[in-house]
């Protein structure tokens, strides 16, 4: 079955078109990684998938499912996310996260949330308020939460922003174990970390995306093959088409 279909999708803000995509079809469970300069459309994109922002043109499909005012409350449970900017919740506990998440989910909260923070190696009590937690622990505990409910597709907009090797190497093996037979799409400028989870990348510029390819190694690291694919699809997608 396709899990994930973006066909004919476009999506303009203040009259510039900043989403541009013919046909991107995900399959296969595996960690896919979307690249690209900054401004090329990522976050916009990954918003798109998770229904906070409607596309003016093309269709979503989840399960083969089209993303629309009908079947969104209920396709939207297949996909957690975890966005870059989470500073409107620093003024709240992790209780009040949780609950609200899984009242925006429209699903029973379980009985106790420890198993929850376990699969993420973290211990803290949820009285604690996310803006006095760590950088690190506070993208924990917003990977946690985005998978409390057991997506089959997990978004990430750029994860690693600073975070210090462990909890990158931490993160990183919660969201390969994930991928055993789920999604993860994920966003970063950091290639050394997407060079050790990718199975495939796809370059984004200007809106629009090639299709996914899997990174080679050269030197020795997949993270040098990434760099090739950035280098060589920027130049092609710079090329007017
Ligand atoms: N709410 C908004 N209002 C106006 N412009 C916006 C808005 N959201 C996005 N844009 C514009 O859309 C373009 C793409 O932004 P987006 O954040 O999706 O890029 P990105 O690839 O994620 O960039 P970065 O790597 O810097 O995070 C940018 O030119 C940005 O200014």
């Amino acid at each position: 079955m396709e899990q994930l279909r973006l066909q004919n999708l476009k999506k303009s803000i203040n009259g510039d078109l900043i989403i541009n995509i013919e046909d991107i079809v995900i399959n296969e469970p595996g960690i896919y990684g979307i690249i690209g300069p900054n401004g090329a459309g990522k976050t916009t994109l990954l918003k798109c998938i998770c229904g906070l922002l409607r596309p003016d043109e093309g269709e979503i499909y989840i399960e083969e499912t089209p993303l629309s005012p009908d079947t969104r409350s209920r396709i939207l449970k297949n996909i957690g996310s975890v966005f870059a900017q989470s500073e409107f919740l620093l003024n709240r506990s992790a209780s009040e996260v949780l609950e609200e998440h899984y009242y925006y989910y429209a699903l029973t909260p379980p009985q106790s949330w420890d198993n929850l923070l376990s699969k993420v190696h973290l211990q803290i009590s949820y009285k604690m308020k996310l803006g006095a937690m760590s950088l690190g622990m506070r993208q924990k505990f917003l990977l946690a939460v985005a998978l409390s409910h057991h997506p089959k597709i997990l978004i990430l907009d750029e994860p690693f922003n600073g975070l210090d090797v462990d909890t990158v190497e931490s993160i990183t093996k919660t969201l390969i174990n994930f991928a055993r037979t789920n999604i993860v799409i994920v966003t970063s400028h950091v290639f050394e970390d997407l060079g050790n989870m990718v199975s495939s990348i796809a370059v984004m510029n200007k809106g629009y995306i090639g299709g996914f390819q899997k990174p080679y190694q050269i030197n020795g690291k997949f993270s040098d093959g990434i760099r090739k694919i950035y280098n060589d699809q920027i130049k092609n997608l710079d090329e007017p088409f």
